[in-house]
């Protein structure tokens, strides 16, 4: 029995399946629902590790584990029972994709569906029944479970990536969204690379990011110092689109929670950050806080803000579906709907023209999103190209991205895959144009 199933128990589990439930029948987000109902719970540190650990597993996992289920149930479940659906899936997800015991996986599943006060009670038998096979039958259906990636994908997304990455492409992504995702940090510039490699037992990616394994970062060395901050190596690309900004006004808009905004205000620009959002900037003021960088915070909406000096440069990190960071936030997969896609363009679009027109002639603006939707990325900066005549796309050149040509397009705009540096761990999906104003 490995340690981690001698600690968790009922009470982990049952957490764990309303998470769940919480996320996939009431969108809710995960780390709402995670705080709310491990509050309750009377967890201990490491149970509430494996509470997270299995939710964000199930979640990635969530179309193939479904699938699988609907194959070892002879005639399916009724609508309304979703402790039991819920059980199924996080005993499944013990067994064949983390190291918990078989026993415990099934035994402590199978109590607490007994325990239940309802009807549901009655499906213990078959829960038992359906967790016990797929404990017998692990290596089979562990196959079956990873031989069609574009399964944990809701059919909207592989239509969507389909047709703009192609099918392939389309399951490398999905591929890729199934593992979790390593640990990123930027560090202040000046800094030594090779030396905090050492001290936090990371490795240096090709543009400087800093990379280990997942931990709770606030134990690591130097977290205290601020001499980093946790920021995806796609997330940290944009800025260096930027290029010399030092002693430079540049508005940073959509700043929070200032992984950005920690990065120019390093580079040595002036820095006004903007958002709309009064929580997300509190955590941006930390950060600079913690980091000992300075910005002037600004609560506004970047669609009508005006700032009140002239500025050299903008960041536009625009509110988008953020489909590219699926792996690190895998109830979004469930939450988010072609709807709110088409809404968050029209949003991106009105704050894109207005943050343009506060551009000097021969200014340039970086608009990205992380999103891998063409309609909030290379879509809507065409459409923004042909409606603004004194806007000119200033293709990004590879060099300014560590030399990965492989993230860079035809067309000179930035486009992380979550396919791509696949052995190294992968990438969050990232698109930023460079845009310069040219009267
Ligand atoms: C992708 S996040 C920004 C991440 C941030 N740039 C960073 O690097 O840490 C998008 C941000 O846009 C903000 N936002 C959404 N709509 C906005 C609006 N109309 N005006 C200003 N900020 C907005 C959200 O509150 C959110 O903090």
């Amino acid at each position: 029995m490995s340690n981690e199933s001698e600690n968790t128990g009922l009470k982990a589990r049952k957490a764990a399946i309303r998470i769940l439930m919480a996320v996939t029948l009431k969108n809710r987000p995960f780390d709402a629902a995670l705080d709310e109902i491990t509050k309750g719970a009377d967890l201990d540190v490491r149970d509430r590790a494996f509470v997270m650990n299995l939710v964000m597993l199930t979640l990635r996992r969530f179309g193939s584990l479904k699938a699988l289920m609907g194959r070892l149930l002879d005639r399916g479940l009724p609508r309304n029972a979703t402790w039991t659906e819920a059980a199924i899936l996080t005993g499944l997800a013990q067994i064949l994709l983390m190291r918990t015991a078989d026993h415990a996986a099934v035994n402590e599943t199978v109590t607490l569906i007994k325990d239940l006060p309802g009807k549901e009670k009655g499906f213990a038998g078959l829960v038992n029944a359906v967790l016990r096979r797929a404990a017998r039958e692990q290596g089979a259906l562990l196959e079956r479970l990873n031989s069609t990636p574009q399964d944990d994908l809701p059919a909207w997304l592989a239509e969507s990536w389909t047709k703009t990455y192609g099918h392939d492409e389309m399951q490398h992504i999905a591929r890729a969204l199934q593992s979790s995702p390593p640990l990123d940090i930027t560090l202040k510039p000046g800094e030594d690379p090779d030396l905090w490699a050492d001290r936090l037992d990371a490795k240096i990616m090709p543009n400087g990011t800093l990379r280990r394994g997942l931990t709770d970062v606030t134990k690591l060395p130097g977290y205290e110092d601020g001499i980093w901050w946790v920021q995806d190596i796609a997330a940290s690309l944009p800025v260096a689109l930027l290029g010399d900004i030092q002693g430079k006004h540049v508005l940073d808009l959509c700043a929070a929670p200032g992984g950005k905004t920690m990065q120019l205000a390093s580079r040595g620009a002036l820095v006004t950050a903007v958002d709309r959002n009064k929580n997300r900037l509190k955590r941006l003021s930390a950060n600079l806080e913690r980091t000992g960088l300075d910005a002037t915070v600004i609560t506004a909406d970047a669609a009508t803000y005006t700032p009140d000096k002239p500025v050299n440069a903008i960041l536009l990190d625009a509110p988008c579906s953020a489909t590219g960071t699926l792996r690190r936030n895998p109830d979004v997969t469930w939450t988010k709907a072609p709807e709110d896609v088409v809404k968050l363009a029209n949003l991106q679009a009105r704050i894109l023209d207005h943050a343009f027109s506060l551009l000097p002639a021969g200014g340039v603006m970086v608009y990205c999103v992380c999103s891998l939707e063409a309609s909030e990325g290379v879509d809507q900066v065409e459409a923004f190209l042909s409606r603004e005549a004194t806007a000119e796309r200033v293709p990004v050149d590879a060099t300014e991205v560590g030399g990965m040509s492989e993230l860079v397009t035809d067309k000179g705009d930035l486009l992380c895959l979550p396919s791509k540096r696949a052995n190294e761990g992968g990438i969050d999906g990232f698109f930023a144009a460079r845009l310069k104003k040219t009267k």
